[in-house]
């Protein structure tokens, strides 16, 4: 039991203990604090089986941390950073002597152990006050008055949270902007020494509870960060994983040009990112509870959902990603601009299972948007619309396309009846056959002779067919046998911590070279001759392992 961190006598003893904390940058200036039970006490929350020898090691352990790029000069000098966070948060109004400066540069090894660290961190508890809550009136009242259980930190959360204020990332945490099942968001606000406005961010920190967990297997199995599989069964990691995954979605996004909650840092389950909301510290609602006023609110729901469109395409051509969870609880809206969140649970284009989160996302924004009245694409249009691989992928030509696909729909019965038709359509839509494999495509060569005709179009993954697996496959057999060097872009293993660029090549179409039009015999041909030369070259292979090793080896390098 981890209450059990309140009694000294439980916590291995160390060598020696010494009398006096030695804190960086302060000498052996003050007796070592007491911790405050606030701070000691907290036991791990959510049901979570902890291991006390290493309860608060990896909170301690900066060598997974993530970082947006704006932060990589500044929180990697710590001791920049600590004498900021000093003069901020430090000793300003105690009365204790100035600090004596220390001119080495510590490191986190600084610290004699951990439990001096968190003494060390006491000192910001104050500035954690999550009953400091801001509701802005969209919002259910009940959630305001959330139990205060609700709130309680886990000591790990905690001493996470209190490492941020003390690195700067923010000043002060206040009360949930969102309580949930996987997560809860904070607002918090960083004040900034010159003066200048504050600055405000949130923080979402992900649950560790087990429960939760039971739907997430279906993102991650087929997701190639996730492969490893020695995450299963180990909650903590797996949370971590999740919240990686939130950061490096959020990231890919965010230099797509969407509009998204930039992400600035990560340690372990805490992710801190932009605040979408006013200065106030009032979070933009969400697009559920959205209002939009003026006599052209028709016209604004209609332009709304152009954008998201667009969005939409935009996300699964530039990031190549599938949201997987977009609604109206995923978007928050301000000022006719839709903000996506929430993507943590977002996959790959090439997940097994892309397609079908792409439908079902297509028909909770087709639901949502057809309830505000507006005049809504067939399912079927705006997933080829998304998936084509030619066409625009920037504002305004991405809604100027949509424009056109409302031009270009055949003309319906109005009314009621046109209401029934698209209705009928999205239902078989809903239900038709989605590839759970790119390769179940290949092998449906057929299909890709219905291409062009009537049958075609009734193709739900035309788009993907069309030249995209079936020319980039055949392309890149024709690139190994050229260069014999494209062996990597069938490994699948590119590990969370990769960069994903050589996946996101994967897609790129290419110049048609019209495989699919010659005789079937040569075609077999090939096919068998393509087969031989990929086993030729999977004996060649370095073994996954070995290569990660080699690699790691290599360049592990510390953002
Ligand atoms: N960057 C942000 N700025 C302002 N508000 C935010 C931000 N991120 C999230 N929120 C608010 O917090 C809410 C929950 O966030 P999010 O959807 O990311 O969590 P979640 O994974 O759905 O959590 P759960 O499923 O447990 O409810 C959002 O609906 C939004 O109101
Ligand atoms: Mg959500």
């Amino acid at each position: 039991m981890a209450s059990s961190q309140t009694g000294d006598a439980s916590i291995p003893a160390g060598p020696h203990q010494p009398p006096y904390t030695y804190s960086a940058n302060q000498g052996y200036d003050q007796p070592a604090e007491p911790v405050p039970p606030a701070l000691r006490g907290g036991a791990p929350l959510d049901g979570e089986v902890v291991d006390e020898d290493d309860y608060l090691d990896d909170v301690f352990d900066s060598a997974d941390e993530l970082e947006d790029d704006v932060w990589d000069g500044d929180a990697t000098d710590l001791t920049k950073s600590y004498n900021r966070q000093r003069q901020l948060h430090g000793n300003s109004q105690s009365d204790a002597p100035a600090p004596r400066s220390n001119a080495q540069k510590p490191t986190a090894n600084t610290f004699s152990s951990i439990d001096d660290q968190v003494s060390a961190l006491s000192k910001h508890a104050a500035k954690i006050r999550l009953d400091d809550v801001k509701q802005s009136g969209g919002r259910e009242k009940d959630k305001a008055d959330r139990a205060t259980s609700e709130l309680v930190l886990d000591q790990r959360t905690r001493m996470i949270l209190l490492q941020m204020i003390n690195r700067g990332v923010v000043s002060e945490i206040h009360g949930a902007i969102s309580t949930g099942k996987e997560a809860n968001v904070y607002g918090a606000v960083l004040h900034l020494e010159d003066g200048s406005p504050s600055i405000q961010r949130a923080i979402k920190v992900y649950k560790t509870s087990i429960l939760v967990f039971k739907d997430r297997e279906r993102y991650i199995t087929g997701e190639h960060r996730f492969k490893s599989g020695s995450e299963k069964g180990n909650n903590r990691k797996m949370v971590k994983l999740w919240a990686e995954k939130e950061f490096r979605n959020l990231r890919r996004l965010h230099s797509a040009g969407i509009a998204c909650p930039e992400p600035l840092k990560l340690k372990l389950h805490v992710l801190v990112m932009e605040f979408l909301g006013d200065k106030r510290g009032y979070a933009y609602p969400r697009l559920r509870d959205a209002r939009l006023e003026g006599e052209d609110a028709e016209k604004q729901w209609r332009d709304l959902y152009i954008q998201l469109l667009g969005i939409m395409r935009r996300l699964y051509q530039v990031c190549k990603l599938v949201h997987a969870d977009l609604s109206e609880y995923n978007i928050l809206y301000n000022d006719n601009k839709l903000y996506i969140i929430d993507v943590s649970q977002s996959v790959e284009h090439d997940h097994p299972r892309a397609l079908e989160f792409l439908r079902m996302d297509i028909k909770n924004v087709g639901d949502y948007f057809r309830r505000q009245g507006v005049d809504t694409l067939q399912d079927r249009t705006i997933f080829n619309f998304i998936t084509a691989p030619d066409g625009p992928v920037e504002e305004p030509a991405l809604s100027q396309a949509v424009e056109h696909l409302y031009e270009v729909r055949p003309a319906a019965a109005g009314g009621d009846a046109e209401a029934a038709e698209l209705e009928v359509d999205n239902e078989v839509f809903r239900n038709q056959y989605i590839p759970q494999t790119l390769e179940e495509v290949y092998d449906i060569e057929k299909d890709a002779q219905k291409l062009g005709t009537a049958q075609g179009e009734q193709l739900v993954y035309r788009n993907l067919l069309a030249d995209q697996v079936v020319l980039s496959k055949e392309q890149k057999v024709e690139g190994d046998e050229e260069s014999g060097s494209s062996e990597e872009s069938e490994e699948e293993g590119a590990s969370l911590g990769s960069d994903d660029s050589e996946d996101e090549s994967r897609f790129e179409k290419g110049t048609p070279r019209g495989k699919r039009f010659i005789d079937k015999g040569e075609k077999k041909q090939h096919k068998e001759a393509v087969k031989e030369a990929k086993r030729e070259k999977r004996k060649e292979k370095i073994p996954k392992s070995l290569k990660k090793k080699l690699v790691a080896s290599s360049s592990r390098k510390k953002k």
